[in-house]
């Protein structure tokens, strides 16, 4: 059933005297979206170079859909959208797709292709006119058209207005419907979330995090709960769920909890009188960025 679609083993690449990827394993399921995220530099575009196979890998093993990247038969079964590409300004959108699709043994019908990437209006545009948030959409209807099992989306709303995200995201479902693999890079955490079933949080050539955005959120998604109380250090620590506490000495406390409700009904259960309670939730986007921080030399 669900086996696995790509599969890097103990992969390492370094270009020179830096280390880009650093045995990453990775296996990931046919059918699945999965959201690859990082800071600048943390090995997502190389990680895909290699799943590419434009990239050879300095250690470890890389398998697409069981074979190897660089083989042509794996290659007419993948579609990518680089972070950017080249299109030649002088051919109209719908020339540039018919052409991406001459490539592949069994593309979709062009103007499938277009309507996927919302290009239909745009298509007797010539390439070199388009702005650039419909540039990075041609650059999707050219990784779609060949119908490939396997996606690669390279930070594919950057650049993208409102509506042309709203668009691309629910292209991306009809993909993902359609039963094909896609792994995608992206800043936006919040968007990714709802649309992913698996994300992978990377940093400086490794992985930090992995799994569901429920997961994520649950392991990463911390709260700050603040009231002021006779409670000292001590105490607060001891309430459950405490993950850091911080007190003034004016009895103004500042507890950091996964568990914000559990926390606050303890406070009330024990008695302890206490006022102007506050609790802020961390958003899923300050939880990466803590996380990534943290674990950055
Ligand atoms: N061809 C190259 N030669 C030298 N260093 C490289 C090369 N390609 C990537 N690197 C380095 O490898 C590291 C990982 O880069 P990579 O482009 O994979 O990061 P990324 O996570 O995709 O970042 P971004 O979010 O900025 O796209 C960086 O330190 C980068 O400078």
């Amino acid at each position: 059933m669900n086996e696995a679609a790509i599969e890097l083993r103990g992969a390492g690449k370094t270009f020179g005297r830096v280390r880009a990827l650093d045995d990453l394993n990775l296996s990931l399921r046919a059918g699945e979206l999965t959201a690859l995220l990082g800071p600048n530099g943390a090995g997502k575009t190389t990680a895909i170079g290699l799943m590419l196979g434009l990239l050879q890998p300095s250690a470890g093993m890389v398998r697409v859909l069981g074979g190897d990247p660089r083989d042509a038969r794996t290659r007419t079964q993948v579609g990518a959208m680089p972070q950017e590409s080249a299109l030649p300004p002088a051919l109209k959108v719908r020339e540039v797709v018919a052409l991406f699709a001459r490539m592949y043994p069994a593309p979709l019908p062009v103007e499938e292709a277009l309507a996927l990437a919302d290009l239909l209006p745009l298509a007797g545009r010539r390439a070199g006119a388009l702005s650039g948030g419909q540039a990075r959409r041609l650059a999707f209807a050219l990784a779609v058209v060949g119908n490939p099992a396997v996606l690669y989306l390279d930070e594919p709303t950057a650049g993208m207005d409102a509506g042309s995200r709203q668009a691309f995201w629910a292209a991306a479902e009809r993909m993902k419907a359609a039963g094909k693999t896609i792994l995608l890079t992206t800043h936006y955490l919040e968007e990714a979330e709802r649309t992913a079933d698996r994300v992978v949080v990377m940093n400086a050539g490794r992985i930090l995090a992995d799994g569901t955005p429920e997961q994520l959120r649950g392991s990463i998604a911390t709260a700050r709960v603040r009231f002021t109380s006779d409670l000292v250090l001590a105490e607060l620590r001891n309430l459950p769920g405490v993950e850091a506490a911080e007190s003034d000495g004016h009895g103004h406390a500042t507890l950091t909890t996964r568990t914000p409700e559990a926390l606050v009904t303890a406070l009330v259960q024990s008695g302890t009188s206490f006022a102007e309670l506050e609790v802020t939730r961390a958003s899923l986007e300050d939880a990466f960025m803590n996380l990534t921080a943290r674990h950055s030399a």
